[in-house]
């Protein structure tokens, strides 16, 4: 597969990632990775099988045990674990503090590698994560550094979270941004940063539009794509 069809996003949790590249594999029409959402199933299995999330080898094994797909559904992906539709059960707080733990964990990190590359498959791919740019696909021609105020994710999240009707506040959600940045960004293996040659979009005041609009703008300087 030619590194000419790969986009990768990185950036912080609520920086827009997530939104940004269904809207461009929709227009694209090319495969995504929610690399992001591997490590929140491997973190709702170690949770379910009770395996403890410091215990290393353990993790790796699951990592690479893991029966996932992801299936198209019309609409958006359903997450298969095992057969089991587990996409509602990885969003909750509980999973995404668990999935940040695994995350830091060499082992847990190279096992989770080749599944990552593999989706680099015809026609091509956008991939959302953190260390899309810097470690799985570091030949990527286009990287893109998604980022936002922490407050401006914050109040995303809020508004995400209060419209599915959970009840939550606005300066605990903060917190939590916050102290997640701190170990996305610190940890020793893959930390999050943009990669030397990423360019960095900061969505603090664009909207979802502007943002996809910046990219495809680059899609057609970098990739030579156009999607007029
Ligand atoms: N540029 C933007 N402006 C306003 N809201 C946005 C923007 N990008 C994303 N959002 C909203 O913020 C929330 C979090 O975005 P999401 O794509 O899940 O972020 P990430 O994948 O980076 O964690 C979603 O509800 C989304 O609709
Ligand atoms: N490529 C990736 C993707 C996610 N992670 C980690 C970082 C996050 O704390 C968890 C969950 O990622 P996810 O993208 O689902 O989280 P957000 O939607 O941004 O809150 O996994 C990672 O270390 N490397």
């Amino acid at each position: 597969m030619s590194i000419s069809k790969l986009i990768t996003i990185d950036g912080p949790s609520g920086s827009g990632k997530g939104t940004v590249c269904h809207v461009l594999a929709k227009k694209l029409n090319w495969h995504l990775l929610d690399s992001g959402a591997l490590y929140r199933i491997l973190a709702y299995a170690a949770l379910q099988q009770k395996v403890n999330l410091d215990d290393k080898s353990g993790l790796a094994d699951l990592a690479l045990a893991l029966e996932v797909s992801f299936v198209s559904n019309g609409e958006g992906v359903d997450t298969l674990l095992s057969g089991e539709n587990v996409g509602d059960k990885l969003r909750t707080e509980e999973v995404g503090k668990a999935a940040s733990e695994v995350a830091s964990i060499q082992e847990v990190r190279s096992a989770l590698l080749a599944r990552q590359k593999a989706f680099l498959q015809k026609p091509g791919l956008i991939a959302d994560g953190r260390d899309m740019g810097t470690v799985v696909f570091p030949d990527a021609k286009l990287k893109i550094f998604l980022d936002a105020s922490a407050e401006e994710r914050a109040q995303r999240r809020f508004n995400q979270l209060q419209g599915k009707g959970f009840n939550v506040s606005i300066a605990q959600i903060l917190s939590e941004i916050k102290e997640r940045d701190h170990r996305d960004r610190n940890r020793a293996v893959a930390p999050l940063r943009p990669a030397d040659d990423a360019f960095v979009i900061d969505s603090t005041t664009l909207t979802v539009d502007e943002v996809v609009e910046q990219i495809l703008n680059l899609v057609a300087l970098k990739l030579k794509i156009s999607t007029e």
